[in-house]
């Protein structure tokens, strides 16, 4: 029927939760083969990882190290939703869906600034300190 909202039919709250989960994971996996941005974070998200374990860092850092991995990710994906959504609202020029796009990847460049300079505190001293002993 046109102009109804799509809602598939669920049997049980059980089922709902579980197709909930599904969605989302369709969400990211969309996300992660169209966008080449997001691919670059889950890259980045993998390497402060493996960084973490191969620098022995505290548990206070890696409290700090999944804040940030959480932010850029989420703040990535809603920019992509709101990339999206802003081309079926406009898919003519129009300044003001321009300006939507761009206050969005503001919210991108600042998280990932924000998660790249603690990246830089967490780990820049654990490495200059393992190739001062090295050398
Ligand atoms: N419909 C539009 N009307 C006016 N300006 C637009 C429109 N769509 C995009 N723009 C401008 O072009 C820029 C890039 O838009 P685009 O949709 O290519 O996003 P992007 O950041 O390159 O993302 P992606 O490459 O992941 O789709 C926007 O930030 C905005 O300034």
């Amino acid at each position: 029927m046109p102009n109804q909202p799509f809602k598939p039919e669920h049997s049980n709250s059980f089922i709902k939760l579980w197709r909930s989960f599904g969605y989302a994971f369709k969400g990211i996996r969309y996300a992660t083969a169209t966008q080449l941005n997001f691919r670059v974070h889950l890259v980045a998200t993998i390497t402060a990882v493996f960084m973490g374990l191969w620098l022995k860092i505290s548990m206070d850092e890696w409290r700090w190290i999944m804040l940030c991995i959480t932010l850029v990710l989420v703040v990535e994906l809603l920019n992509t939703a709101i990339e999206m959504l802003t081309d079926l609202a406009s898919p003519g020029y129009d300044a003001k869906a321009g300006h939507v796009k761009d206050v969005a990847a503001g919210a991108v460049i600042i998280t990932a600034l924000f998660a790249l300079i603690t990246g830089v505190i967490i780990f820049l001293p654990k490495i200059v300190t393992l190739l001062t002993h090295a050398a």
